[in-house]
């Protein structure tokens, strides 16, 4: 099942409550055992899914919102393990994903998805052309260790598939990891006027929160995340937060170029 969000424009955050901040920007319940459960984002036409295959093999469904017979017709898809190892079947070839290893797929191939306790999310974007698909390790990729000695900000981004490495149409995704006692993402913060971004976020477990701000830099708003849910980044919006335990967050953005750094840093002092 694919269902469908519009987020809105900046002017939607004025007097939006917390529910309807909810229901515009956070994305639930995509992990069901047994299920292809994805969202199709208007925002650079994202789509987000969640597998966890459980004791059979899964394929996509409700593909008629995409009006394509197979998911990756017209599309790219980045997949990251949050769990136990499991395949992602790519052509008839398995990939071995462990925890948050990524795997990058080109368009035109037919995925499936296996292992039991393996719990799969996947990130896809319109695709104009084919690149390889090719399996990342996490262990195989350069970190990138921001370090923030005295205040709470540490942690170490691997990217998976950006301008700077592995070709792509227009996706871009990696996995970051906090610290131990670490608490901000994304400090300081950024917006990207020619992208969307999305943050999944993991390893809260169930009795823990992320405190995720969205909105213009004059204009925050919050969210309180759980894990395995999905917030929204417009290209309007900033996008950090702060988390009540040690956690890491899937992100990935989609949109006019692949340039990284291709974003417009917000000064901390400029928040309101
Ligand atoms: O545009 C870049 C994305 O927001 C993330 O890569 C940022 C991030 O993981 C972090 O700073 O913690």
């Amino acid at each position: 099942m694919i269902s469908v969000r519009q987020t809105t424009g900046p002017d939607g955050l004025i007097g939006a409550s917390t529910g309807d901040l909810r229901d515009k920007f956070l994305v639930q319940d995509l992990f069901v055992e047994g299920e292809f459960r994805g969202t199709y984002l208007a925002d650079d036409r994202i789509v987000v899914a969640g597998v966890v295959p459980g004791d059979h093999d899964i394929e996509p469904s409700g593909l008629d919102v995409l009006g394509t017979d197979l998911l990756l017709e017209r599309r790219e898809l980045g997949v990251v393990n949050l769990a136990e190892p499991g395949d992602v079947i790519v052509d008839g070839t398995p990939y071995r994903l462990g925890p948050l290893d990524g795997l990058y797929v080109g368009r035109g191939s037919k995925v499936s998805f296996r292992g039991k306790g393996a719990r799969f999310y996947l990130v896809s974007a319109t695709a104009h052309e084919t690149h390889p698909t090719v399996l990342i390790a996490r262990d195989s990729v350069a970190p990138v260790s921001i370090v923030d000695e005295l205040g709470a900000g540490g942690r170490t981004l691997y990217r998976y598939v950006w301008g700077g490495g592995h070709g792509s149409c227009q996706l871009q995704f990696g996995v970051t990891v906090l610290d131990l006692k670490s608490v901000w993402n994304t400090l300081p913060p950024h917006r990207h006027s020619r992208r969307t971004e999305v943050y999944l976020y993991t390893g809260l477990g169930p009795d823990h929160r992320v405190v995720h701000l969205l909105g213009e830099p004059n204009n925050t708003r919050h969210l309180i995340v759980a894990e395995e849910e999905v917030v929204i980044a417009p290209s309007w919006s900033l996008h950090m937060g702060a988390g009540t335990a040690p956690y890491s967050f899937v992100w990935a953005m989609a949109g006019e170029n692949t340039d990284y750094t291709d974003l417009e840093p917000v000064k901390i002092s400029d928040l309101r």
